[in-house]
């Protein structure tokens, strides 16, 4: 069952990892997809490629998500191009490991502008647009189980992820009236290229591996179907929510 036919869908973020199953993971459900990315083209023109083997439409925008300019440019391109947004995927996401006492306030500020700053603008223009069509829509925002935990090398990292999750509750309340529903995802550790130096030490990888009670670390492709779904009307009457997808590993005390 396809569960986005005639969607149009943007992600951000989406040239790589979980941005880029669900970009393809969307238009295998039936979506037109518009991604945005940050760096290398390469790896976007292979995630159009992707997308348009199943047969949907595809569209690559470059931007830089911590500029408030990119996510009106992202949504006006999608407009043009595909008429219209359904679905607001705001993926895009840095964590740049380092420890509290001396942490770089330049690493400090970007964090916060890519992961929040960036989430926020890209969740405001997705949804002016949305008002303007009259037909409601959807927004998932990829936050973290790191929204509930911490991290010793992640204290610029994980109040943006608290703050994603935030934002998807306040903006259920300021959208609801609109038809639109806010949620975020909250994946566990997947191994995708933002962990790939953390985790390419052994004793980490498997010290990580042994805190998941379903014995693996996530792929991006885990978070499709939650994503899918989230963005569906099979989750018609889901706003303001948070989905942890961890494999369990939230709730591994002892
Ligand atoms: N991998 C993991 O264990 C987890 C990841 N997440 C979140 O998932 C999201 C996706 O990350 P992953 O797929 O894991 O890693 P990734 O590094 O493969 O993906 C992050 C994407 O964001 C893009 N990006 C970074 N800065 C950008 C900017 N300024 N403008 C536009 N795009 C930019 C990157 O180019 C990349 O494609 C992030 O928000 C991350 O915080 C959340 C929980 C766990
Ligand atoms: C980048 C980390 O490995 C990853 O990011 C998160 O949000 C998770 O909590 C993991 O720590």
């Amino acid at each position: 069952m396809k569960l986005l036919e005639g969607k149009t869908v943007l992600v951000t973020g989406a040239s790589t990892g979980i941005g880029r199953a669900a970009a393809i993971g969307a238009a295998q459900h039936g979506a037109d997809v518009v991604i945005n990315y940050h760096a290398r083209d390469e790896d976007a023109e292979a995630c159009i490629a992707a997308i348009e083997a199943t047969g949907q439409r595809g569209l690559a925008v470059k931007g830089d998500v911590a500029e408030p300019e990119t996510a009106k440019a992202f949504v006006a391109k999608a407009v043009e191009a595909f008429g219209k947004v359904d679905v607001m995927v705001n993926n895009a996401g840095i964590c740049p490991f380092h420890a509290f006492l001396d942490m770089p306030v330049e690493t400090f500020e970007r964090t916060m502008r890519v992961n929040l700053h960036g989430a926020y603008f890209m969740v405001q223009a997705a949804a002016n647009q949305m008002v303007a069509q009259g037909h409601g829509g959807a927004i998932v925002a990829v936050s973290s189980i790191s929204a509930l935990v911490g991290g010793e090398y992640q204290t610029h990292y994980t109040p943006t992820k608290a703050g994603v999750h935030s934002l998807m509750q306040s903006t259920a309340i300021a959208l609801g009236k609109y038809k639109i529903r806010c949620n975020s995802l909250l994946p566990g550790t997947i191994l995708t290229e933002i962990n790939k130096d953390d985790l390419a030490d052994d004793a980490k990888r498997t010290y990580m591996e042994s805190r998941v009670p379903l014995g693996r670390l996530g792929a991006p492709e885990d978070m499709v179907g939650p994503i899918v779904f989230l963005a569906s009307d099979m989750a018609a009457y889901v706003t303001g929510a948070a989905l942890l997808v961890d494999g369990g590993m939230f709730v591994n005390l002892q």
